[in-house]
């Protein structure tokens, strides 16, 4: 079993990160308890910024917060230096709470509304995203209703077929984000841009899924988008000055994921890119990318308290914990897998195999499925693995279930990042009778 950042066993044989005791820990705040790893957040942050260098290109690394997003993280993302990508008017209202520079902010999602298009455009947003022609036309009208002027990419869809769960491709022919550089439409589009007052096209962004190994699909990737880019600079007079690639890179969940090289993959990438830019004549462009899951992921670790365990006539032994797919909808969703500890019996012998069941009334609230664990007893806490994206940014109230809280932890040090919910959160909004 892989430990990641911080993660250590201590004196005591408990878990540990960031030198706090997980048991401590899921005393002190409660459990479910999401705990983030500060160093290795901030170290995957200075991973992406320090590798996606290159001298005479001018890059950016922008970290995509729909992974995970609250004021606690926005303020670490900025003093690292990266900018930040929202896609809801929800996540940019966070940002801007967390006083994160709109100028540094981009603005994404396929539909966004009205309202999320004028609260990007008021904020000063650095960058929207235009998804499709429609959006873009709506964006003139509100750009001239508010007199104002806005930076822009255009959302365009390469044609990756990424080796990743079909659920997380987003960039097939008939996905539902961006224009394809195939569509017959695509340079009535940008001649649309041309011709605008308001709307300023800078350049691409394309993303071609999330959890992906496959370093030839970012290379082939921005292969296509430097073909693309040289077709549109010829039939259409459009220089690229940007060119966002997206997010997407791999993380280890459990042994049957790899460890991608993130250093390599970015200098081969910015290499590959160079080099084909410059066979082609063309100068160029800014560089971005979007790495959500690769910044957080591993960080991340869920605490809970076991309740206890149950042996069932078809034989399977199934360990409920007081959490569930109410806080990690994954397992339900993509069939992902985890790995976990005992935090309070890390030097004990694995002599058991369990089912990690949540609390919700569903059968397919599974956490994990089969695991090799120490022989378990009613309140030991489980701490599983690598928690850190896609699991409190999905959390729900299913079943009227409290959503966690989260707290970072560092050198010995906790702090509550995000307050548990209580019963009175959940009916603030119902209108009592
Ligand atoms: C546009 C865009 N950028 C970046 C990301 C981040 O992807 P990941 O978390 O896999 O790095 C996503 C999510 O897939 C996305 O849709
Ligand atoms: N939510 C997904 C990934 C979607 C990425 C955003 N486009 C996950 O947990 O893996």
């Amino acid at each position: 079993m892989k430990l990641f950042g911080t993660m250590n066993i201590n004196d005591i044989g408990n878990f540990e990160i960031g030198n706090c005791d997980a048991v401590d820990l899921a005393n002190e705040y409660g459990t479910p308890l999401y705990v983030m790893d500060e160093e290795l957040v901030r170290n995957n942050c200075k991973l992406f910024n320090g590798n996606f260098l290159m001298e005479g290109i001018d890059t950016e690394v922008i970290y995509a917060s729909k992974a995970f997003l609250n004021v606690a993280i926005c303020k670490i993302i900025k003093e690292e230096g990266l900018s930040l990508d929202v896609v809801s008017g929800g996540e940019l209202y966070t940002a801007l709470k967390a006083n994160f520079p709109p100028s540094k902010i981009y603005m994404h999602g396929n539909n966004k509304t009205e309202d999320e298009l004028i609260f990007a455009i008021k904020s000063g947003v650095g960058r929207i995203i235009v998804d499709n022609r429609q959006e873009l036309e709506l964006l003139e009208i509100l750009c001239e209703e508010l007199d104002k002027n806005i930076d822009v990419l255009l959302r365009v869809n390469p044609g990756i077929e990424a080796h990743t769960h079909k659920y997380i491709q987003t960039s097939k022919n008939d996905s539902k984000f961006g224009e394809s550089i195939f569509s017959e439409d695509i340079q009535f589009i940008i001649n649309k841009f041309q011709m605008s007052n308001r709307v300023n096209l800078k350049g691409f962004h394309c993303h071609i899924g999330s959890q992906i190994f496959e370093e030839n699909s970012f290379y082939s990737s921005a292969l296509v988008m430097i073909e693309f880019m040289k077709e549109i600079e010829n039939k259409c007079n459009f220089i690229t000055k940007e060119l966002n690639l997206g997010g997407g890179f791999g993380v280890r969940y459990s042994e049957e994921d790899d460890q991608m090289d993130i250093k390599r993959c970015l200098n081969t990438l910015l290499r590959l890119i160079k080099d084909g830019i410059e066979n082609m004549n063309m100068s160029i462009p800014k560089l971005m990318i979007e790495p959500g899951r690769s910044i957080v992921a591993n960080a991340g670790t869920t605490l809970y308290k076991i309740g206890g365990t149950k042996q069932t006539y078809g034989g399977k032994q199934y360990m409920f914990v007081d959490g569930g797919m109410t806080d990690n909808p994954r397992t339900a969703l993509y069939d992902a897998k985890y790995e976990a500890v005992v935090a309070n019996k890390m030097n004990f012998e694995y002599e058991e195999i369990y089912t990690v069941a949540g609390k919700c009334c569903e059968s397919g609230d599974i956490i994990i499925k089969d695991i090799e664990l120490p022989k378990v007893e009613r309140n030991d806490v489980l701490a599983v693995l690598s928690t850190g994206a896609y699991n409190y940014s999905m959390s729900s109230n299913y079943n009227r279930i409290l959503k966690p809280a989260v707290v970072f932890v560092k050198d010995g040090e906790s702090r509550l990042a995000v307050k548990r919910e209580t019963y009175e959160d959940l009916i603030r909004n119902d209108i009592l009778l």
